[in-house]
């Protein structure tokens, strides 16, 4: 038997979280709802990328632990663990080769992009896959509700600069 309701995820819908990871990447997500995320990456390979209405399996755990896997349009596979008690992140992100090799092909909106980056994935090359497994520290979470279409609606790179004391 179990503590906690695995199926329970209304400790996680409408999570809007900053955090960084142990390599210097600087990412933001919103748990738009039990099966759909925005993000916005601020820094790293692929810095100022950003998406919305990524569909993702997200599931509890444990009582404070959250997993979120999608694929992308762009052939990148991504695995999130989020643990909301100690303020912990992991991500493993699994680049297909295209995308080391020319990461700025995908900094965009790519909801405007969608075909666009589905046939860069077709093209490839996909391999060797670069495995990326990093620890991340959570700076920053609140609560923006479920379907809020203003957490995430710019690229980083137009934020104020004192993004995200400016929400504090
Ligand atoms: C490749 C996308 C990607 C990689 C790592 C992340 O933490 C993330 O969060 C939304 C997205």
């Amino acid at each position: 038997m179990s503590t906690f309701d695995k199926h329970d995820l209304s400790g996680f819908v409408g999570k809007h979280v900053v955090y960084t990871y142990d390599n210097g990447w600087n990412y933001e997500i919103y748990v738009k709802n039990a099966h759909t995320l925005d993000y916005r990456i601020h820094s790293g390979l692929v810095g100022n990328r950003w998406v919305k209405d990524q569909k993702a399996y997200i599931v509890r755990v444990a009582s404070d632990v959250y997993k979120i896997s999608w694929t992308e349009p762009t052939g990148t596979d991504v695995s999130l663990i989020v643990n909301l008690g100690d303020n912990v992140f992991h991500g493993t992100i699994f680049f297909p080769r295209w995308v080391m090799n020319n990461p700025e092909k995908t900094v965009c909106f790519q909801n405007d992009h969608i075909p666009l980056m589905n046939s860069y994935r077709d093209a490839g090359p996909a391999y060797p896959t670069e495995v990326i497994d990093e620890f991340a520290t959570i700076t920053f979470v609140r609560d923006c509700g479920a379907d809020n279409d203003t957490v995430i609606d710019c690229a980083a790179s137009e934020l104020p600069a004192n993004f995200p004391d400016n929400l504090r």
